[in-house]
């Protein structure tokens, strides 16, 4: 599965995104990779989160802008479904930004 763009326009924003994967989260639809994480659980997750960090650093290192970009939202994907899957929401992280 591709979530590449091939444009710069916004698809979706950090928040749009944390509210569906929360939707995803209570309504458990067929297909979803979302639910399929958080049943696998926070250790999966938490690999998941090590591999993309490490590929952000690759691409960042070796690749191009947009691979970097590319691999920097799947990471911030990999982090949302962590936060769903330790009941951490929005507010909890921002008010420590
Ligand atoms: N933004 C993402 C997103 N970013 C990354 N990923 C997942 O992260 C994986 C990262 O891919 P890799 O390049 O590491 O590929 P891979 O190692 O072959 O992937 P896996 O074998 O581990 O699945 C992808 O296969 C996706 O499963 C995402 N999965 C879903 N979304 C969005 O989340 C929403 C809900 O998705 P579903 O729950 O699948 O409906 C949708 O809007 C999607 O666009």
């Amino acid at each position: 599965m591709s979530h590449g763009l091939d444009s710069h326009a916004v698809s979706k924003t950090f928040e749009e995104l944390f509210a569906e994967l929360n939707r995803r989260a209570q309504e458990r639809p067929e297909g979803s990779g979302t639910v399929r994480a958080l049943d696998a659980g926070v250790h999966a997750i938490g690999k998941k989160i090590v591999e993309e960090a490490a590929e952000v650093w690759m691409a960042a290192e070796y690749q191009s802008r947009d691979d970097a970009a590319l691999e920097i939202s799947q990471l911030l994907y990999h982090t949302q479904v962590m936060m769903i899957a330790l009941g951490i929401d929005l507010d909890e992280v921002y008010a420590r930004l």
